[in-house]
């Protein structure tokens, strides 16, 4: 069975931008490395900050340990931003004093996880749909904080063989998919519309994935890297009937990456 390590001993690393701590040796299960980066995370979050609630299975813990160091009065005065209803949910369900955009256009730190991260911290996300909120939200935060477990780390984006997500219109989807497809022909692009089944592991066909904004989710899987991604990022939202894509580029300002072998954290290199 799986043990939660304790406490770590804090080593710094020979590069600046990055911080190792070492846990005991101890096998940890995927979900609890999720919450120790989580946890570690929230170790940011000061009384009386703006902060942005992200959307998954990792941020979950975030929102839980908001809510249990407010409810402790550790935390206090914190307004939340939540990123999907889901999350607004949660928070709601745990106490958290909620807003919005319009009310906060500024945040002082927003904390989420992601579905992929390559080395120079570019992320992808919004394989739980979430990704027009989460962009919206995490794009006007002084910091963003990235909580993962190691598994999410790729070379390069798209390097997991897994979708990268783009939130498109419901009006002739298909055509916009294959729009999509195209684009992207070079690196063996393969678009599918992302479906209630197909979004819980089950490729079977059935009704089409609706975001909380009322659209469609197009999965894009590549065989080989795209390569400049800002190149991408511009040819993708150029397309008429695409609201939004999953990459977030050059937007994390500290990653948080929770191993067998310890917790990493990589700040991003102000230049
Ligand atoms: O972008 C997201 C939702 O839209 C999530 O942050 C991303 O999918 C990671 O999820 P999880 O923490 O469950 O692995």
């Amino acid at each position: 069975m799986a043990i939660p390590y304790h406490h770590f001993n804090l080593v710094t690393s020979e590069k600046p931008d990055m911080e190792m701590l070492f846990p005991s040796p101890v096998v940890l299960t995927q979900d609890e490395l999720k919450r120790i980066a989580a946890y570690k995370a929230v170790e940011m979050v000061e009384s009386g900050m703006v902060v942005g609630l992200g959307t998954g299975s990792t941020a979950k813990h975030a929102v839980d340990r908001i809510g249990e160091l407010l409810h402790q009065g550790k935390l206090k005065n914190i307004i939340g931003i939540p990123t999907s209803t889901k999350t607004h949910e949660q928070a709601l369900s745990l106490g958290i004093p909620l807003s919005d955009l319009d009310s906060h256009p500024v945040l002082d730190i927003a904390i989420d996880g992601a579905d992929e991260i390559d080395p120079n911290l570019n992320l992808v996300k919004g394989r739980g749909g979430s990704l027009l909120r989460e962009k919206m939200v995490e794009g006007v935060c002084k910091k963003f904080v990235v909580i993962v477990d190691e598994s999410k780390l790729v070379k390069y984006i798209g390097g997991s063989g897994l979708a990268m997500p783009v939130e498109i219109v419901p009006f002739c989807w298909k055509f916009t998919a294959k729009r999509l497809q195209e684009l992207f022909e070079y690196a063996g692009c393969v678009a599918k519309l992302r479906t209630f089944a197909s979004s819980n592991g089950v490729e079977n066909g059935g009704l089409p994935f609706v975001t909380d904004n009322g659209n469609y989710v197009v999965d894009l899987y590549f065989k080989r890297d795209i390569g400049d991604l800002k190149a991408a990022s511009d040819a993708i939202l150029r397309l008429a009937g695409v609201v939004e894509h999953g990459m977030f580029l050059d937007m994390a300002t500290t990653v948080i990456v929770a191993g067998d072998h310890g917790v990493t954290i990589k700040n991003k290199i102000i230049k």
